[in-house]
């Protein structure tokens, strides 16, 4: 009995953990359990994607000439993006391809995904924003310079950390459908008018936003650390893989304001 009781217990803290589709009747609460959920999947990207130097031939268009003008990075995300919607990628809502146009129909295996989000909304992207800021602004912060020839690699773990980013901040659909769902009089009101500040102020949650920096600053501080079977203390002089501090500004400045922007662009086409 003891052993049944141990297993149930720990089949349902597996369960917690593991990321299932959103239920129909979304609530706040298993949203921004899922939030919380996708900070381990992008401080451990970008902890992977740190372990190569920033590798600029990478990202240089003019190394690659038949590629028609395409950096390696570009040209990689391209080919990986055809291939995955092949096999039923972006059959999840949760997906945002990065380049839309270039997609084949599907011919994976079919999956019934919930369809919560209203359909005229569901198009919203930020995923050329989140390209120019992961590549123009994120990428110098938490890599060193230098050129160890990994180049496909690299490709690889940007287009992983490109990706979780993507997922994190188009999750802004399905907290503005909540929000949407429980106060729909205060949202109709602000959507009638197009009012985007009065939009913001109603989405905006500052004590939430708080705990969300505080807590990927502390994810970056564990999951960066190189375990070690000596006993040691954990101090100013430690060693992250990636900088704490660069985590904590990542969603100051770029993951919580992408992400209320696509909860705003979603509600303005709410009621269309
Ligand atoms: O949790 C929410 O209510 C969200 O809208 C998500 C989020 C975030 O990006 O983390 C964004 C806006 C809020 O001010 C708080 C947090």
């Amino acid at each position: 009995m003891a052993s049944t009781e141990h297993s149930t217990a720990a089949t349902s803290e597996m369960d917690e953990e593991k990321e299932a589709p959103p239920p129909q009747d979304l609530t706040l609460g298993w949203v921004r359990d899922a939030l919380i959920r996708q900070e381990d999947s992008i401080v451990l990207a970008l902890i992977e994607r740190a372990r190569f130097p920033y590798n600029a031939p990478a990202y240089d268009p003019s190394l690659l000439p038949q590629q028609g003008g395409r950096s390696l990075v570009e040209a990689f995300a391209r080919g990986a993006e055809v291939l995955q919607a092949k096999f039923g990628r972006y059959q999840n809502p949760e997906e945002v391809s990065f380049f839309p146009d270039d997609l084949p129909a599907p011919s994976g295996i079919p999956y019934n995904f919930p369809e919560v989000f209203h359909p005229a909304s569901a198009s919203v992207t930020a995923n050329n924003a989140i390209w120019n800021m992961y590549f123009n602004d994120l990428l110098p912060l938490f890599t060193v310079e230098g050129d160890d020839g990994n180049y496909t690699s690299t490709a690889a773990a940007d287009l992983v950390c490109l990706q979780a980013l993507s997922r994190r901040i188009h999750y802004g659909k399905y907290v503005a459908e909540v929000k949407f769902r429980d106060a729909p009089q205060d949202y109709m009101t602000a959507i009638c008018a197009k009012d985007r500040d009065a939009l913001m102020k109603l989405l905006t949650f500052e004590a939430v936003e708080e705990m969300v920096k505080r807590r990927v600053l502390k994810k970056a501080m564990v999951f960066g650390q190189t375990v070690t079977l000596e006993d040691k203390t954990f101090d100013d002089e430690t060693k992250y893989k990636v900088d704490p501090a660069v985590v904590a500004r990542l969603y100051d400045e770029w993951v919580i304001p992408l992400t209320k922007d696509i909860e705003v662009e979603y509600l303005l086409r709410r009621l269309d």
